[in-house]
This record gives C-alpha cells, sequence and structure tokens, in this order.
C-alpha cells in the first residue's frame, strides 16, 4: 500500500477509489491522474490542490455546492456518501439536541442564503460546539473570504480521506 500501487492504478480504479477525496467531485480526481507518476502521497494531495486552485471562481463555488450540509437532509435521509457520514457522524452531527439541531438549521440556510453556496468546514477536526460557533463567526464574511475560507477546508477533508484510504484501503 504505497505511491507506487497508486502510481500503477489504471484511470478507472484510480478514480474509483480515489474519486471522492474531493466530495462529489471525481472529475478533479480523474484530471490529475495524468500526472502520474506521484512521487508521493503528498505529491498527489499537491496536484489535486492546484488543479483546484486553478480553477475561475465559478468553478471553486461549484465545489463547494458539492458539499452536502453538516447536520442536513442528506444526513436525515441517509443519503450522505460513506466519507461524508462518517465525518458527521464523529463530529457529534447526528447526535445534535432540538436545539442545537434548530440552530444549525437555521445557521446552514442563512449562510446559504448569504452567500450562495453551503458551509463547509472539516467536521473530523471539530466537535459540534466548535462547529456551531464557526458557523455563527463565519456568517459574518465576505463573500471572497468565505469562498477562499471553504476552499481551505475542502482540502483538509481531501488530505484526511486520502491519507485514511492509503492507510485502510486494502486495494491500494
Ligand atoms: N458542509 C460540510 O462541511 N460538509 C462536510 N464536512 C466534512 O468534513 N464532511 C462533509 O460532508
Amino acid at each position: 500500500m504505497d505511491i507506487a500501487a497508486v502510481n500503477a492504478l489504471p484511470y478507472e480504479d484510480f478514480v474509483d477509489i480515489l474519486g471522492n477525496v474531493v466530495e462529489k467531485c471525481p472529475i478533479i480526481t480523474a484530471a490529475v491522474w495524468s500526472g502520474r507518476p506521484f512521487l508521493s502521497l503528498a505529491a498527489l494531495e499537491a496536484a489535486i490542490s492546484e488543479f483546484i486552485d486553478a480553477l475561475p471562481e465559478s468553478g471553486k463555488e461549484g465545489i463547494l455546492r458539492c458539499h452536502p450540509d453538516l447536520a442536513g437532509r442528506d444526513l436525515q435521509s441517509g443519503s450522505l456518501t460513506r466519507e461524508s457520514h462518517e465525518e458527521q457522524a464523529g463530529s457529534g452531527m447526528g447526535a445534535l439536541n432540538s436545539g442545537e439541531a434548530s440552530l444549525m438549521a437555521r445557521l446552514n440556510q442563512e449562510y446559504k442564503e448569504r452567500f450562495g453556496f453551503p458551509f463547509v468546514i472539516c467536521a473530523r477536526m471539530h466537535d459540534k460546539e466548535n462547529i456551531l460557533r464557526q458557523l455563527f463567526a463565519r456568517c459574518q464574511n465576505e463573500r471572497a473570504v468565505e469562498r477562499a475560507r471553504g476552499i481551505e477546508e475542502v482540502k483538509k477533508i481531501c488530505h484526511l480521506r486520502l491519507q485514511s484510504l492509503v492507510l485502510t484501503d486494502n486495494r491500494l
């Protein structure tokens, strides 16, 4: 399970295995495949990051819009991706009390109305109190600041997803 094994994957397997390192954006994984061979996992991560940075602002917002709300309807209906489900469950999003749940729903809605994309945060790095605090604070920012902030969080999520795939996926 090393970068040589990742480099040896045909693109179909590469996209099957790594296609959700950026939530619901397998096009990013498919695009960076042509940059093989990667010298390290960090080099693969850097290629993903560079691809994202080269997108126009509308593309970056598109990436954010592919993310499900935290504690939102996809969590309630059980339709989150496996990765997102683990992240949201781990940070307590499935165990909000009714006050926290309604505050989260109200602030998520306020955030989306203000910016036109959802609030994104690397859930694995925070607990529910911290997420609510950040959501409240970030609602006050400017749109460009939030776009950049959300993309930073996407990269943190991607980093942790890549790490756990390479550590645990025995297909690699
Ligand atoms: N909206 C949002 O932040 N979603 C996510 N964050 C995370 O760590 N996993 C997600 O699905």
